[in-house]
């Protein structure tokens, strides 16, 4: 059964003001041929003169009061239908959009995998935005429409059926017309969407690879590109248009035909005395007026035929399962240990697809555990294990022994921080860029955090201090001023374990002891695992892990790896010798 609600996933509420305004919609529609009854009144009594009666002056003035009140209640029922039929769907489209944002901030990092930015943005912002159009322009009046199109219907029925069924015997073939298109329009539509999602795609590339392609003069074949997206966009906005309009414009003639065979029907019944020509006259009016709400429903439906495709889209992302786990369940302890774990960003248990092939390590709690390896071996992918932004193929990861599968992904991740190389800060002040790390934070604790990191002095001389706007993503600020707000982010957080990502790769060698400074007071007492390139940065911790091609290969500390004379030896042999080198 078609199941509106489902379909235009509507809220309750969203679904009972969607009702809410079809009846508003059906009053406006209704209250319209109030003005328009009034009329044929005025039009019979100007006639009256033709049948040999006279006008009747105290009833036109009663027409003329009439009328006034009619179009007192047309506006009150304008007034009513506009704030039941578009404050109604905004807000419902408001919801929809929360909706969608909160299930997307759920999902599995897998998920992020498959789709990319542009997609997810046209999900939250095109969809809804087609979803509030219908809900506002189309579903109420088409039900309206299609109530008060029914109902003068039977009205005229009862005065002549005759004429009424010469007005209506087109409307059923017009509207077969459009609904037997539905398959063409909506391959046509699917095609729009297709064209426009690879437009913003192209766009966003461009835009955001604009310093890459300055620098290496692709502006003529990324602008060939972006031009050619475009065009097709275009094109198939106007093959939509074109195959919409076809169909729409046919089933109109078809409809329209109605009026010659009303006119044809009406003068046969007139000449044969079986109608008289006042009544036909006024019948002839109203079929002028009643084409006008069928016109609308026929081009309306293919509307509903392209919300389709944007509806299906939203629901087949809010039906993706989102992480679940217990958001109770307490880490007592800290250590992190992995027990034969394997893992793909696929998904497959295929060797050549997995990154982590059956890794068992133990990471001890209080302590500081390096990763290092080969770039690709496998350092981050580890990482984000821990933090479950992927879940394992196989194995298990336990932190304090509890499997952290079992354990809500935010709950999880109350207990860790991150310093990562690629910060990502917001379009807001600093001070707010950095109390993310507690948002409980007092002026105090957020300052106190701003001066462990080594933030302070470049904030203190910004314009406008803490309270300075960063421009998007802190487009502002320099890698290493990115990289001590994080840090002071995760003092702020002060969790029990700390993952640090590079966290010292972009910054000076200035900086570099003064964020060292800030490092230590972070991570003291704390679990922390430390990824790293430059080996000399980890040679104090306490265990070392030597990933190889997704494998543990060595495990020690930095004098026994060295001992061992294998890969760890190997790499720090060659970092201490580039170390030499100059350009
Ligand atoms: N999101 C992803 N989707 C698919 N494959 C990925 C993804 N992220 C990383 N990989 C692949 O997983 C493998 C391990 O990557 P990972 O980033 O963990 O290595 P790494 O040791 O941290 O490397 P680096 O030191 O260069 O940062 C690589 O082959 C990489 O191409």
């Amino acid at each position: 059964m078609f199941n509106i609600q489902e379909k235009l996933m509507l809220t309750d509420k969203g679904y009972a003001d969607l009702k809410k305004a079809i009846i508003a919609c059906t009053i406006t529609n209704l209250s319209l041929l109030l003005p328009f009854a009034v009329t044929i009144q005025i039009f019979a009594e100007l006639m009256r003169p033709l049948t040999g009666e006279e006008i009747s002056w105290t009833r036109m003035g009663i027409y003329f009061v009439t009328g006034i009140i009619a179009a007192i209640l047309v506006f009150l029922a304008n007034k009513n239908d506009y704030k039941k039929t578009y404050v109604a769907s905004y807000m419902e489209s408001e919801a929809t959009r929360t909706r969608v944002a909160e299930h997307i901030r759920k999902l599995p990092m897998s998920f992020f995998n498959s789709k990319d930015l542009s997609e997810l943005t046209t999900n939250i912002m095109g969809d809804c935005a087609t979803t509030e159009h219908v809900l506002s322009h189309v579903v109420p009046q088409l039900s309206a429409n299609a109530i008060s199109i029914t109902l003068i219907c039977l009205m005229l029925g009862i005065f002549d059926w005759r004429l009424a069924l010469t007005v209506f015997c087109t409307v059923p073939v017009a509207f077969l017309i459009i609904v037997l298109s539905r398959k063409i329009q909506k391959r046509l539509s699917e095609k729009h969407v297709e064209a426009k999602l690879k437009a913003s795609d192209q766009v966003q590339e461009y835009l955001e690879g604009i310093k890459v392609i300055k620098s290496y003069g692709l502006d003529g074949s990324k602008f060939t590109a972006l031009d050619n997206a475009l065009k097709s966009m275009k094109q198939m906005a106007i093959k939509m248009e074109f195959g919409t309009g076809v169909f729409v414009t046919g089933a109109q003639i078809i409809l329209q035909a109605g009026i010659g065979l009303t006119v044809f029907g009406g003068t046969y019944l007139l000449t044969g005395g079986e109608i008289e020509l006042i009544p036909l006259l006024m019948f002839f009016l109203i079929v002028v007026r009643i084409y006008g709400p069928i016109l609308t429903e026929l081009t309306l439906l293919p509307e509903l035929f392209y919300l389709q495709i944007s509806t299906k889209r939203m629901r087949t992302l809010v039906s993706t399962p989102i992480m679940q786990g217990d958001a109770e369940k307490e880490i007592k302890d800290y250590n992190i240990v992995f027990e034969d774990v394997s893992f793909s960003y696929s998904g497959s248990s295929s060797p050549e697809e997995e990154v982590i092939k059956n890794v068992s390590i133990t990471i001890p709690a209080n302590g500081i555990t390096a990763l290092v390896g080969p770039s690709g071996s496998g350092k981050s992918t580890l990482s984000k294990l821990i933090a479950r932004f992927w879940d394992v193929n196989k194995g298990t990861v336990k932190i304090g022994g509890i499997d952290i599968r079992t354990l809500d992904p935010e709950h999880l991740m109350s207990y860790m921080s991150f310093v990562f190389q690629d910060v990502v800060l917001f379009n807001d002040t600093v001070y707010n860029n950095i109390r993310i790390g507690d948002l409980n934070a007092g002026e105090e604790q957020v300052m106190a955090a701003a001066k462990a990191a080594c933030c302070d002095e470049f904030i203190s001389s910004m314009p406008d201090g803490y309270q300075t706007l960063l421009g998007e993503n802190g487009s502002t600020l320099s890698g290493g001023e990115r990289q001590r707000i994080s840090i002071a982010r995760a003092l702020l957080k002060n969790a029990p374990i700390v993952l640090l990502d590079e966290a010292t790769a972009s910054l000076d060698p200035e900086n570099e002891v003064l964020i060292q400074q800030a490092i230590s007071k972070l991570i003291a007492g704390k679990t922390v695992i430390v990824i790293a390139h430059r080996l000399r940065t980890v040679a104090g911790a306490d265990k070392i892990i030597v990933l190889d091609q997704g494998r543990t290969v060595e495990e020690g500390t930095h004098e026994e790896l060295i001992g061992k004379k294998g890969l760890y030896e190997k790499l720090y042999t060659i970092q201490q010798e580039s170390l030499g080198w100059s350009v």
